[in-house]
Parts: structure tokens; C-alpha cells; sequence
């Protein structure tokens, strides 16, 4: 048997994107040894057991001080007390790593409690669902998916390949990146597109009570696929807004000059601008189609 990559994983915060973790060191050998469980509700740490997804689980922060690798995995607004709470329990030699899905707030927040000889790697698997709680994970969640950490200058770099082959044992596409990068971006591909999705969702809700029961009955597949974005988590979407402040409102900016322009096609009958950017946008669709099938 080869000795896997890590001798103990803890996962802190044992949600959708925890428990997919650790369903992925179950189920692919050769990742880590075994779990531990640290979750703030004593009620998942006995679903995690029983789930048989971890041998240790408890709400004590002290027990990620037996693992050499730590994933924190809870809503980004929870980290700066995380983070205090569990560095004095990091072991020197241990990574630490999280799954945020902002990058510069998890840095600011996480950054002053990582105590030397801890390798700290920020990052962020592009890969998620609406659903939370420790029953909605699975394994194949990140399987083709992208994995994109965030590395800070003078990083360890086996650190940084151990790391790199653990997410690629989940079966993920890995990529570095500058961390203000990832946030400018994630705010145009994922951060804006939850905002319209509750945005739309929100108006819908806010009609008067017949009108809303017919949209509900009649909800075609374009407003039922913004409802399954709109049903996610709303604790973690509240703390991705507040703490990618900067490049969200500037993608909003943008969205709302790019609105009214539209606006404007549509209430003077400018068809052809209209038609000519629904052509550009079908484009992007099928490249993105050809890049995964490629
Ligand atoms: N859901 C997605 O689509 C997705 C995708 C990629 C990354 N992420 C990121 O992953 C993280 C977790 O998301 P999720 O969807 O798995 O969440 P989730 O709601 O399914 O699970 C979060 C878990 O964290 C626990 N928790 C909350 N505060 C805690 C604290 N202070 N200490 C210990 N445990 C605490 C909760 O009890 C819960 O079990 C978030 O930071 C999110 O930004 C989510
Ligand atoms: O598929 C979904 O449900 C998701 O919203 C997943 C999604 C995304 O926007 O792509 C959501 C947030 C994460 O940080 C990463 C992935």
C-alpha cells in the first residue's frame, strides 16, 4: 500500500463543499489517511460519523492539531474568528488551506493568525450546487472541474505541489493565480450572475400574490434554471458580496450601463443592435461548449 499524501486531514466546516471533500478522500485512495471532522453544529459532527465520513468529529478547534493538512470550509464572513481560533493549534509543517470563494478577504482575514513553519495556501474549487449541509456532497463534485489556488509570495513550493496533487486526486483542473485576479474574475463569471438570478427571482417574489402564483405555475426553463442559482446558500452568498465589495460593484457598474443600452435598443426598435449582440453572446456559449469538450 503507498502511504497517501496527507496522514490526516481536518476539514473545517462540513457542508456541501466539506463533505464532497471528504467522500473524495474516501472514496479515491491514496489521499489521505483519515478525517477529522470540525464543524460549529454538534448535530453535523454526528451526521459526519454516521455518514462515516470522518473518524473524529467534534466542535473543539483544537482538533485540527493531529493533521498536516487543514481545509477550511465554512461561509468566508466566519474566517478572521476561525482563523484565531485555530491557529494556536496548527502543528508546524501542516498546510492550510480553504475553498472560499473570495480570495483576498480569506488572505486579510486568515493571514495574521498563521503561526510560522505553517504552510498557508489560499483556494478555491469552481465547482458547487445550490444545496448545503453534509448530505448534499458528492465525490464526483469537482471531477473536471477547475481548482484555482491563490499562492502568496515565498510559498513553499513542495507545500504547493502536495497541495496541487491532493485537489487533482478529486479530479480537478488546477491553475494559479494572483488572488485580486481570482476576485475580479469570479465577480464577472459567478459573484454577478448570483446577483441577477437574485435579483429576478427577488422581482418574481415581490409581485402581487395572483400574479406570483401564476409565474410559479407557468415558470418556463429560463426563470426555473435563475430559481435553482437563487436557492443558494444565503449566509454564504451575504459574505461573498460584502467581502468582494470593490470588484463586484465595478461588473455591477458595467451591467447597468450595458442594461440601459439595451434599454434604449429595445424602446427605439434598434433591432440590429439587439440582434448583433445576441450573436456575440451565442459565440461565447459555444466556445465555452468547445473548450470542455477539447
Ligand atoms: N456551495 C458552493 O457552490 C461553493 C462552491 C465553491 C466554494 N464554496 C465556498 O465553500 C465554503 C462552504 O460552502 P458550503 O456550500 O459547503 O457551505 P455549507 O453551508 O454547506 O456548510 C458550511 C458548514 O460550516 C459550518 N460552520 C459555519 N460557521 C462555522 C464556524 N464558525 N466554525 C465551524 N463550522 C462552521 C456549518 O455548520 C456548516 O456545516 C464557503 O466559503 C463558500 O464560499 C461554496
Ligand atoms: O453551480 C452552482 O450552483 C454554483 O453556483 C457554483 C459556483 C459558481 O458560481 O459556479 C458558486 C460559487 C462558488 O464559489 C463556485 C462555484
Amino acid at each position: 500500500m503507498t502511504t497517501p499524501l496527507f496522514a490526516r486531514v481536518a476539514i473545517v466546516g462540513f457542508g456541501l463543499i466539506g463533505s464532497s471533500i471528504a467522500r473524495c478522500v474516501v472514496e479515491y485512495p491514496g489521499l489521505a489517511g483519515a478525517v477529522t471532522c470540525v464543524d460549529r453544529a454538534q448535530a453535523v459532527c454526528d451526521r459526519v460519523l454516521e455518514l462515516g465520513l470522518a473518524d473524529k468529529a467534534g466542535t473543539d478547534p483544537a482538533l485540527v492539531s493531529e493533521c498536516d493538512l487543514v481545509v477550511l470550509a465554512t461561509p468566508i464572513g466566519a474566517f478572521a474568528d476561525l482563523g484565531a481560533l485555530i491557529g494556536p493549534h496548527l502543528r508546524e509543517g501542516t498546510i492550510l488551506t480553504d475553498v472560499g470563494s473570495v480570495k483576498m478577504s480569506v488572505i486579510r482575514d486568515i493571514g495574521p493568525h498563521v503561526p510560522d513553519g505553517v504552510h498557508f495556501i489560499p483556494g478555491h474549487p469552481l465547482a458547487g450546487t445550490e444545496h448545503s449541509g453534509p448530505d448534499s456532497g458528492f465525490a464526483a463534485l469537482f471531477k473536471g472541474r477547475w481548482c484555482i489556488l491563490t499562492p502568496l509570495p515565498g510559498t513553499n513550493p513542495e507545500a504547493l505541489d502536495r497541495l496541487t496533487a491532493f485537489w487533482a486526486g478529486c479530479g480537478s483542473q488546477m491553475e494559479v493565480m494572483e488572488p485580486a485576479h481570482h476576485d475580479r474574475v469570479l465577480a464577472i463569471t459567478s459573484h454577478l450572475p448570483h446577483l441577477i438570478a437574485y435579483t429576478i427571482v427577488g422581482t418574481a417574489t415581490d409581485l402581487e400574490e395572483q400574479m406570483k402564483s401564476e409565474v410559479i405555475r407557468f415558470s418556463a426553463s429560463g426563470f426555473r434554471d435563475f430559481t435553482r442559482i437563487a436557492a443558494s446558500d444565503p449566509v454564504m452568498w451575504r459574505d461573498i458580496f460584502l467581502n468582494n465589495r470593490e470588484a463586484v460593484l465595478e461588473v455591477i457598474q458595467r451591467f447597468t450601463e450595458d442594461l440601459t443600452a439595451l434599454q434604449r435598443a429595445i424602446r427605439w426598435g434598434e433591432g440590429e443592435k439587439l440582434e448583433s449582440l445576441f450573436t456575440r453572446t451565442r459565440a461565447i456559449r459555444r466556445s465555452i461548449i468547445d473548450a470542455k469538450q477539447a
